[in-house]
């Protein structure tokens, strides 16, 4: 890895490369390069002028207006499957692959030699390629932000370091009154100019009003770029050669949001004289651009990356980004083949196909078709299908030629989409309600959303993250009951389970849940016992999902698979069985066998679960309301205390695969976040792994 701080003497650069590959046409005559460009300090606005001019003539930006054409063969989901000569129509390559930093002094970038290019197509503009082979976990880029800003909707946050605040709890800023964590906050993002011209909202008068720190983080963004371009005119060249979709959003419902509140608010309650253009065109580039990032402090805001920005989307891809010590981290999630497009996901994994073409099309101005899109069944995931109220058995799943009709698996009733929505806006209720849910209230919301909406839907997936997360956030591992630790066990390895088919390879969110299974299932053996015995004490009649996935879990808690080892197996076995000497590559409609076949091997375990479920989920349930009473009245940390004394007691053996999976997890986990900031929790648990197997194995 080289690492590139302030080198002024490259020339020859990715950003030249941006340069030149500018957004609507394709690479031309190279302009100056940016490495010569001068950073201007900025001018401090005086605190009694009228109205500040802001206008960068966006009309001259020099791009021709080329109209896209259809969409080519682009973008392959499965990419590494992908040659490198897959028809992408696309023009030469700017050959530059050494990302500097350039003089402009916000963009620093750090990268391994020769691992990207950007290339260009008419019909989805510049894109990251893999110049060479790229393996799984390799690091492809790390950027200082141009720019970091609060979330839109967020609550208080502070202006300079961007952590979020507690309601009655910061103390506003000296010159504007905005909000500060501390009066000399070590961040470095609310610069002199912008509290000048803040000082005018009057937020010292009312720093708590909710509606005022709303106007606050609507404008903040726009603010924040129009000052960096009037202040930096290479940043301001960067920034203009950004995509915008300016010509489209003027036209659409965001563009009247802008005209009204963004537009309305610089100028009237600012004082800005702004061309309507300039506003629309930059509000575009960071609605196109910007990513929603959780800083280092887990608070969330937007970052402005350029060298990350030219990164196309896939809902199926095959790299990933985040936040890490003031710098965006791009990292492949699996591995990319030379030529290969570097594609990483705008929206969220556990959003159904209907939620991430909203987003997609509202905020990034295009309709992704993607092989995840594309598919009615999600790769099989179900992420969007609902359960079918006729005959309650099964899913109903939109028509892959008409979303708009939609039709159950098991009887075949149809239903129009507008049924489905209304399912789905019941479900939406629910769901807003989980930020912050406690256990109760998260179990409680999960089970009604599977009643409304199925087991598989994303709605409900998120809900048992949400669930997962109460679990496991609100109380130290060693404080909770075995059955909260078995239910996390199950949750962890259900949603993981779910990765498999729509987020696969090394992704952080899968190292998440891997730590999260490891650290449950660690604490578990600790007590001598393991997960085992949840599926007991969790099967309820009308939990279809849970039983298959409690079917899925005692296959792998018997031979120590989870089930992607398992479908890898099985499909192993078949080509062997089939004489095949290799491996077919892992497609759609295969993931969908593996998980179909998974889901009939449930079945038949399901039968027997449901049997002795029935039967020992009342003497359960009605152990687990007095346990409840009892943690009530004693205390959670007593109570956690004779647990675990309770639970050596029993001394319960634990099978040498119980501690190979374990250890198994571990590894998997600490080589996906070799790079994460929960590497030194991930490395104290392996640590109490080995010494669980060294017990155990007597090794
Ligand atoms: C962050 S920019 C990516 C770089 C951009 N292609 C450019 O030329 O500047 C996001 C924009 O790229 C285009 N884009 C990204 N992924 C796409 C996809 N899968 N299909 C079509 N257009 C896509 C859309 O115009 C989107 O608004």
């Amino acid at each position: 890895m080289e690492v590139q701080q302030q080198d002024r003497g490259h020339s020859k650069c990715l950003l030249d490369s941006l340069r030149q590959t500018q957004k609507h046409n394709p690479p031309s005559a190279p302009q100056h390069t940016l490495c010569t460009l001068q950073h201007h300090h900025a001018p401090i606005a005086t605190q009694n002028h009228t109205h500040t001019t802001i206008d960068h003539h966006v009309s001259t930006t020099p791009h021709h207006n080329h109209i896209p054409s259809m969409p080519q063969h682009y973008p392959p989901t499965t990419v590494q499957h992908h040659t490198p000569n897959t028809p992408y129509h696309d023009t030469p390559t700017a050959s530059h692959h050494h990302i500097s930093t350039t003089p402009l002094h916000h963009i620093t970038t750090i990268h391994d030699h020769q691992k990207m290019d950007i290339k260009w197509t008419p019909h989805y503009g510049r894109y990251m390629v893999a110049s060479r082979d790229i393996s799984a976990g390799e690091v492809l880029l790390r950027e200082a932000p141009l720019l970091v800003l609060p979330k839109l909707d967020s609550n208080p946050t502070c202006l300079s370091c961007l952590k979020r605040l507690k309601h009655e709890d910061w103390c506003g800023c000296g010159g504007c009154g905005g909000p500060l964590c501390h009066p000399h906050c070590p961040g470095s993002n609310h610069m002199a100019e912008e509290c000048s011209l803040l000082r005018r909202l009057d937020l010292r008068k009312a720093p708590h009003i909710d509606a005022l720190l709303k106007e606050l983080n609507i404008l903040i963004g726009p603010l924040r770029l129009l000052l960096l371009m009037q202040e930096s005119l290479s940043a301001r060249d960067i920034l203009l050669s950004l995509e915008s979709h300016k010509e489209k959003r003027p036209k659409m419902a965001i563009g009247n949001f802008i005209q009204e509140y963004i537009l309305g608010g610089l100028r009237s309650r600012l004082g800005l004289e702004v061309n309507p253009d300039t506003v629309h065109h930059v509000c575009g580039i960071l609605d196109t651009n910007a990513f929603e990032v959780s800083l280092d402090e887990g608070d969330r805001g937007r970052a402005l990356c350029v060298l990350a920005s030219m990164m196309n989307h896939s809902c199926l891809p095959n790299a990933q980004r985040w936040y890490s010590e003031g710098q965006i981290v791009v990292q492949a999630s699996r591995d990319i083949a030379e030529g290969c497009p570097i594609l990483i996901n705008y929206t969220q994994t556990l959003w159904g196909t209907q939620a991430r073409a909203t987003h997609l099309s509202t905020f990034k101005m295009f309709l992704c078709k993607c092989e995840r899109c594309a598919d009615p069944t999600e790769l099989g995931s179900h992420l969007s299908s609902v359960r079918c109220r006729e005959c309650d058995d099964d899913l109903l799943v939109p028509l892959a030629e008409s979303r708009d009709h939609w039709r159950c698996r098991g009887c075949g009733v149809g239903v129009d989409s507008g049924t489905v929505e209304i399912m789905v806006r019941a479900g939406a209720g629910a769901l807003s309600k989980l930020r912050e849910a406690d256990i109760t209230t998260a179990s409680l919301i999960l089970e009604h959303l599977k009643k409304v909406l199925g087991h598989s839907h994303y709605m409900v997936m998120q809900a048992k993250q949400a669930l997962l997360h109460a679990i496991v956030m609100n109380s130290k591992l060693q404080d909770l009951a075995s059955e909260d630790l078995k239910k996390a066990v199950y949750l962890s390895q259900d949603l993981l389970d779910l990765t498999f088919l729509v987020e696969p390879g090394l992704t952080r969110l899968r190292g998440l849940l891997l730590y999260l299974l490891a650290e449950a299932h660690t604490e578990l053996l600790g007590r001598g016992e393991s997960a085992e015995e949840h599926k007991r004490g969790k099967t309820t009649k009308d939990d279809v999902g849970a039983r298959k996935s409690e079917g899925r879990m005692e296959q792998s808690l018997e031979d120590g698979t989870s089930l992607e080892g398992k479908a890898e197996k099985k499909q192993e076995e078949e080509e062997s069985r089939k004489g095949k000497g290799e491996r077919s590559q892992v497609d759609g409609k295969s993931l969908e066998g593996k998980r179909e076949n998974i889901r009939g091997e449930g079945k038949s375990k399901e039968k027997k679960i449901k049997g002795e479920g029935e039967s020992k989920e009342e003497k359960i349930k009605g152990k687990g309301e007095r346990k409840e009473e009892k943690i009530k009245a004693e205390g959670e940390s007593k109570e956690g205390e004779e647990r675990r004394k309770e639970a050596k007691s029993r001394d319960v053996p634990i099978s040498p695969q119980h501690i190979q999976r374990l250890l198994n997890q571990v590894k998997e986990c600490e080589s996906i976040l070799q790079f994460d900031r929960l590497l030194p929790n991930v490395q104290d648990l392996s640590s109490r792994v080995q010494v669980l197997a060294a017990h155990h194995l007597h090794v």
